[in-house]
């Protein structure tokens, strides 16, 4: 991990009509690093997030992207800063009406340096290789299973090369196995893609593997932070509660 620091939330507010969502949260995230983000359901871990590439626009607060004032921004300098950031969504949806190969094209439509055919067809391969899926190239989603279709839509969003990685849920839905080679696969990306990421999870299995730090949400705000081991050994029985079965699903 480096010292550089990637993303930058200070004193963030969010609030939908009477709803509370966020009171006050800040927060680091560094270069290479892993933050895991748990709390309980609605407590806004996704808004969270969503407000990095500019779906959701906090109240009040500072948002630095990549050393960018999110928050200042118009549209289209979002955009380059929406770029570098992938995000791997809760569904992570594929489009079923295409192969895999032309769900791996679709965002490099995108891709400022409007790559050619050939440099689109390697992208494409290296990308699926990486997840160990190459072979799947001509399938389409409902020949795969749930494991394979959540390893092409991180290819998908691996393909733009993001800086950032925003995972929400990327283990939800898998068996224990699977759900443990998502873990690995997460840490696998960030050695070959040198990237940072933010991992929202209520797998704490995948907490364990992939976090570098821990942030756990509540009441509008940071309840705790540390690693792992730290968090999970917690004085506080309702910090430790948070590594226990009853969180291990919603
Ligand atoms: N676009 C929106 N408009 C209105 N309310 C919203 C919107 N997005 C989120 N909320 C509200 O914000 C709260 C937090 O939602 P959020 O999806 O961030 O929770 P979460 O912690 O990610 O939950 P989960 O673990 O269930 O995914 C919820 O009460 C939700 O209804």
């Amino acid at each position: 991990m480096k010292d550089n620091i990637v993303v930058e939330a200070e004193n963030i507010k969010k609030s939908f009509g009477d709803n509370v969502v966020i009171k006050d949260i800040s927060f680091n995230l560094k270069e290479l690093e892993h933050l895991a983000v748990m709390g309980r359901s609605g407590s806004g871990k996704s808004v969270l997030i969503k407000s990095l590439v500019g779906l959701i626009v906090p109240d009040s607060g500072k948002l630095n992207v990549l050393g960018e004032n999110i928050l200042d921004m118009d549209d289209d300098d979002i955009d380059v800063i929406r770029r570098q950031v992938g995000y791997l969504f809760q569904g992570g949806a594929l489009y079923d009406s295409m192969t895999v190969e032309r769900n791996m094209k679709f965002p490099l439509r995108r891709h400022p340096d409007k790559p050619s055919e050939s440099e689109i067809k390697d992208l494409v391969d290296e990308t699926l290789e990486n997840v160990g899926l190459l072979e799947t190239k001509k399938k389409y989603p409902s020949e795969l299973s749930g494991g394979m279709k959540k390893r092409i839509a991180l290819a998908r969003t691996l393909i733009m090369r993001p800086k950032i990685m925003l995972y929400d849920e990327p283990t939800t839905g898998l068996d224990m196995i699977t759900s443990a080679e998502i873990s690995e696969l997460i840490l696998k990306m960030r050695e070959e893609y040198d990237i940072s990421s933010i991992i929202i999870t209520h797998d704490v299995s995948c907490v364990e593997l992939t976090s570098d730090r821990v942030i756990i949400l509540g009441e509008g705000t940071s309840l705790a932070e540390g690693t792992f081991e730290e968090l999970s050994n917690s004085e506080d029985k309702d910090i430790r509660s948070y590594f226990t079965m009853i969180h291990k699903k919603k």
